[in-house]
């Protein structure tokens, strides 16, 4: 039995995190935490029940939030009071309103507590004793930073702005042209601006490992990702079906 590892992966919007990271945690057989997702569903629950103008009004929903986060990376899961809210996090609304509510120091501390509560139950011993060893890649801003700066393998995935502001708009527009990149510049370039006021994922920290994407395409980068696993941890990864 291999022992649990835990991964993590930071990088800016678009670089590829969620759908590399997916890929990266099916192909090592480890669950997946998209932290990103948990201040998106802070930011549904903050709509729906405080004023999102007022701090301590969001500080004490977020620390109520009945979150459930789905962590198997073939279908991740994001159900808030019961409801499956995972199409809703992803809405222009919410993509708008979410550094706002990142930029809360309270609710960071309160999704850290709960990232770290997760991560150290998926990748503890004893439980992997009875799941046949398993772990976690968990991705967002800080984890190899702040949340998980001890975690076994520690990556930043960039990409040019170029690069991600092409991706993102063929994601949510369907084309790359001047017009719907230009549309996605608020999703990725200013968001990023307001994020990186909270939170340090530009540059790699000590011990982290830079992967830049910007020339390689989706499968290129899972190997690349995986090969810092092989080099870092020794674990062998096998070749994809
Ligand atoms: N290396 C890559 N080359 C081309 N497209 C990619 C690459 N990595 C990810 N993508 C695509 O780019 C889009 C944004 O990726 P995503 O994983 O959502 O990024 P992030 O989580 O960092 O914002 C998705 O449509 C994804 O499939
Ligand atoms: N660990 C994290 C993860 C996300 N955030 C914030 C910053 C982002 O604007 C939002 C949404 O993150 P998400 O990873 O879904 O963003 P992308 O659109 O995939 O780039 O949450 C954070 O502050 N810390």
């Amino acid at each position: 039995m291999t022992s649990p590892v835990v991964v993590a992966i930071d990088g800016p919007s678009g670089s590829g995190k969620s759908s590399v990271s997916k890929a990266v945690a099916a192909r090592l057989g480890l669950a997946y935490l998209d932290t990103g997702a948990m201040y998106r569903a802070a930011t549904v629950w903050s709509m729906e029940t405080a004023d999102l103008s007022d701090t301590v009004s969001v500080a004490t929903a977020v620390r109520a939030m009945p979150l459930v986060m789905g962590l198997d990376p073939a279908a991740p899961g994001v159900e808030l009071d019961g409801r499956d809210i995972a199409v809703t996090i992803r809405s222009t609304e919410v993509t708008a309103a979410v550094s706002k509510v990142a930029s809360n120091l309270e609710v960071r501390s309160e999704l850290k507590r709960l990232q770290r509560e997760i991560i150290e139950q998926e990748s503890s011993s004893v439980r992997a004793v009875h799941s046949g060893g398993r772990g976690i890649v968990a991705e967002g801003r800080d984890i190899t930073t702040v949340v998980a700066p001890d975690a076994d393998v520690r990556v930043l995935l960039t990409a040019s702005e170029e690069a991600r502001l092409r991706r993102r708009s063929l994601e949510v527009h369907g084309a790359a042209d001047t017009e719907a990149v230009d549309a996605t510049r608020d999703q990725v370039l200013r968001r990023d601006q307001d994020d990186a006021k909270v939170t340090q994922f530009h540059v790699a920290a000590d011990g982290v490992v830079t992967v830049d994407s910007s020339d390689l395409d989706f499968e290129q980068t899972i190997d690349a990702v995986l090969a810092v696993v092989t080099q870092v941890t020794g674990r062998e990864v096998a070749p994809s079906a």
